[in-house]
């Protein structure tokens, strides 16, 4: 999809690691303002690759990735959640939000006004003074990703940060995100392996295939927000699935057939 002004723009990007594998081969994509994108395929694709790389985690090794059309979107405006929550055992659950802003050196007051906004937004307002063991999988999860809010970003990186946890808490958290997506007018890129998950959240899902990694489809998901239980039992919903599970498999039988 062509954008005048994209958010994200990959051209050519490829990486090879030091040990020769060839992770991710020529991809092309722009990802305009306020899109919902999943990167769905198999395990090994290069999904988990490519989304470092739009973080700044590490450089590709063929073409260019372009955050922002100007200086607009700075490093900061750029927020990453990991599938481990990772938060420091020792450390409140105020002051895991509260790292990125004391890393940038924020005014104290500011700081715990901005914690507790954050906290605010994924439910967990009165959960500041309490520590991480205290918490449940789908808490810690709600505070890595309020430690992501923390910092007003304009992007929202996300790898795989609900794989580990019940079905039940997925929805839920599913929902929360498309709640802060829709209300801070983020872009968010969702790197899943679900089918089921990606065209629930998703405006566009972008198929990937494995060996080389590289993208084989690039599907639009055209059901309006918000999305609710009535979406997840429409027709709609499973045709969507039904197309995105075929682009899927096609994926699996190329990579069969190619060995
Ligand atoms: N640091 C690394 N060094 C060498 N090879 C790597 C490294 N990280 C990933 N790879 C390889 O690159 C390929 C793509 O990996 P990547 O983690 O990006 O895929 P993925 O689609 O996110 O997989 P998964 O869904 O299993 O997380 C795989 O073959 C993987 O083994």
């Amino acid at each position: 999809m062509q954008h005048d002004n994209p958010l994200v723009s990959m051209q050519g990007v490829g990486k090879r690691y030091a040990n020769g594998t060839l992770a991710l081969d020529g991809m092309d994509l722009e990802i305009g303002d306020h899109e919902f994108v999943s990167f769905l395929g198999p395990s090994g694709c290069g999904k988990s690759t490519a989304l470092r790389m739009i973080a700044g985690l590490m450089s590709p090794s063929a073409g260019r990735i372009r955050i922002g059309a100007d200086s607009a979107v700075q490093p900061a405006d750029v927020s990453f959640v990991f599938q481990e929550p990772t938060l420091m055992p020792w450390a409140t659950v105020a002051d895991n939000v509260a790292l990125p802003l004391s890393l940038a050196g924020l005014e104290r007051a500011e700081m715990a006004r901005r914690v507790g906004e954050a906290l605010e937004m994924v439910g967990l307002g009165a959960f500041g003074k309490v520590y991480p063991r205290e918490l449940s999988g789908g808490m810690k999860m709600r505070v890595s990703i309020a430690r992501a809010m923390v910092t007003r970003p304009k992007l929202l990186l996300m790898d795989e940060p609900f794989a580990a946890l019940d079905e039940m808490t997925r929805i839920k958290l599913n929902n929360d995100v498309l709640a802060l997506w829709s209300a801070h007018r983020l872009t968010t890129i969702f790197v899943t392996h679900s089918v089921y998950e990606s065209v629930y959240l998703s405006s566009r899902i972008v198929v990937m295939a494995a060996r080389p990694g590289r993208v084989v489809a690039d599907l639009a998901v055209d059901a309006p927000y918000p999305r609710n239980e009535e979406f997840r039992m429409s027709a709609a919903y499973s045709d969507c699935c039904r197309s995105v599970s075929t682009a899927l498999q096609q994926t699996l039988n190329g990579v069969e057939h190619a060995h």
